[in-house]
């Protein structure tokens, strides 16, 4: 009939145009069937080589951020084969695909000096072999390559299979997004894995936690006492005090130190998207669910999980929590099926918790859940002692991060630092440490180099007693002394430094009696 015309021959066999129509009818069933596309690419795989009578097929997958084409699915390839696929853009044949975002193919395969034979896919038949090898678009852009290895036939062109396995590739894009983020959130939990353990060692002895004061001794030794038990902690405390080193070194002091250590900043992610970041999602849950997610409840079998500041959990979530944390139980979104997980939970917040209980914004059921193990960490103005200790553990730091030999501060910029109240706690302490290190050019840190914030304030404390408007003269004056000095007393930088007109620096500098003239040649010194 002439509708059953042959239209290819692959390894010399006769097919016809059904077969090709059967064979993507089949691939289009298994993709709407799935629940998890990245699942249908092995069986579709095996389609592939079973039409084409080909020894093996594979899909490569370029990761974004690496450059990197690497073996996502194959059928007919061993495991050891699969690992080794992985290519640079451009290398080999894959390489030169994607490069060129054009199809491929290689008749002969031992004699081409593309082909690496790098998976060593070269089979008995040797230099009898084809490889085909074609791009997978996505918006324009290669995402990836269909391949397959089948004996060669001087009858054929292959260009039927050429253009077949072109319009299957088409059809895997969205397996073959999935695959991708799949692939690369793996890569990301390895990496931020290697980190938490790389950290671990150091986080048990609580080595990298500065502090001598009596206040953090008590909370270490809190600490070491909760770690081994399997209650939940909820760590309290301001902002930029420390509270996620300390739920650190709970998880590496605890039995569960190799296990998962899942973090959730419950205040970064969107309400919208809290609850499949936590729960997980089936496909088709909601729009843009495209294949099944495990939740960070899931990933965190076994080990801990860190809620981070969890007073700015939405109140519809906060049910769903209690219930975890109660039953250790619960669904995907969408997913009817009931999930186990064996977590141990720590908790932290800068939040007054109390008050949002008043206000409605946080379950009382909840907060007692929670606070089986409260653990504050008190403010780093009420252990000013830890200071001078944090300091040269941050110059130590930044020493190595910049390569830098800073070794000393002086006692002027250390009792700035002393007299200072942190409203940031150790966060902007470290931020003002590290800038100061960027400012030393004699690798001695000066008060000068401090934020004018730490500057003015201590001035405030010298003279409250001389009242609102002296005090105010008196910090201005002193401002625009110091910009005339680092401006060698041009009156131009001075005012555009100040940001006001160079009349008002004017009628400044004769309010002060002071002369600019004066400050042409003399040196930086502390306001
Ligand atoms: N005792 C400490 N020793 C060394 N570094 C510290 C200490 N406390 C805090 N830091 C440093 O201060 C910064 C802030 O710490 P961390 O993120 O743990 O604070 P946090 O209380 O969780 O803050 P937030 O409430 O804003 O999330 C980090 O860079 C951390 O390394």
């Amino acid at each position: 009939m002439e509708r059953d015309t042959t239209i290819c021959n692959h390894s010399g066999q006769p097919c016809n145009i059904n077969d090709e129509m059967n064979l993507l009818f089949d691939i289009s069933q298994t993709l709407i069937r799935s629940q998890d596309v990245s699942s249908t690419l092995s069986p579709i795989l095996k389609m592939v080589c079973t039409h084409l009578n080909s020894d093996s097929s594979f899909l490569a997958i370029l990761n974004r951020q690496r450059s990197q084409i690497v073996v996502g699915e194959s059928y007919g390839l061993s495991p050891a084969q699969e690992s080794k696929g992985k290519f640079k853009v451009g290398e080999g044949v894959i390489g030169r695909v994607v490069e060129l975002a054009r199809p491929v193919v290689i008749e002969n395969l031992g004699d081409s000096k593309f082909f690496s034979n790098k998976m060593n896919q070269l089979t008995n038949r040797g230099a009898n072999d084809t490889f085909i090898c074609v791009p997978i678009f996505q918006e324009e852009q290669v995402v990836g390559t269909l391949s397959t290895t089948m004996s060669f036939s001087p009858k054929n062109n292959y260009e039927s299979e050429k253009r077949l396995l072109s319009i299957i590739g088409t059809m895997l894009v969205q397996a073959v997004k999935t695959k991708r983020t799949q692939m690369e959130e793996i890569e990301k939990l390895r990496a931020e894995n290697l980190g938490l353990k790389q950290t671990s060692s150091k986080a048990k002895n609580f080595s990298s936690i500065i502090g001598n004061s009596s206040k953090m001794k008590d909370v270490f030794n809190q600490v070491s006492l909760v770690a081994k038990t399997q209650s939940t902690v909820l760590i309290r405390g301001e902002s930029g005090i420390g509270k996620e080193m300390i739920a650190d070194s709970i998880h590496f002091s605890s039995d569960r130190a190799e296990k998962p250590f899942i973090k959730v900043n419950c205040s970064a992610i969107p309400e919208a998207l809290i609850e499949s970041e936590l729960f997980g999602h089936e496909r088709g849950a909601f729009t843009g669910a495209d294949s099944r997610r495990k939740g960070r409840f899931e990933l965190a079998d076994g080990g801990t999980i860190f809620l981070d500041e969890i007073g700015d959990l939405p109140m519809s979530t906060q049910v769903k929590l209690l219930r975890v944390i109660q039953e250790r139980t619960f669904e995907r979104l969408g997913g009817t099926e009931t999930l186990k997980t064996d977590v141990r939970f720590v908790c932290a917040t800068n939040r007054n918790l109390e008050e949002l209980m008043n206000t409605g914004e946080f379950r009382e059921d909840l907060f007692y859940r929670i606070n089986v193990f409260p653990l504050f960490i008190p403010a780093l103005r009420e252990r000013k002692n830890d200071i001078p200790l944090l300091v040269d553990h941050f110059i130590q730091k930044y020493n190595k991060q910049n390569n830098a030999s800073i070794h000393r501060i002086t006692q002027r910029a250390m009792d700035r630092l002393m007299m200072y109240s942190w409203p940031g706690n150790v966060r902007e302490l470290e931020n003002t440490i590290e800038r100061a290190c960027i400012m030393a050019h004699d690798n001695v840190i000066h008060s000068y180099s401090l934020p004018t914030t730490l500057q003015i304030e201590e001035n405030i404390g010298e003279h409250k007693k001389d009242g609102l408007e002296e005090t105010i003269s008196s910090i201005e004056k002193q401002v625009i002394q110091k910009a005339l000095t680092e401006n060698k007393g041009s009156i131009r930088r001075t005012s555009e430094q100040l940001k006001i007109s160079e009349r008002k620096l004017g009628l400044r500098l004769s309010k002060y009696n002071i002369k600019a003239s004066d400050y042409k040649n003399k040196k930086n010194t502390p306001i």
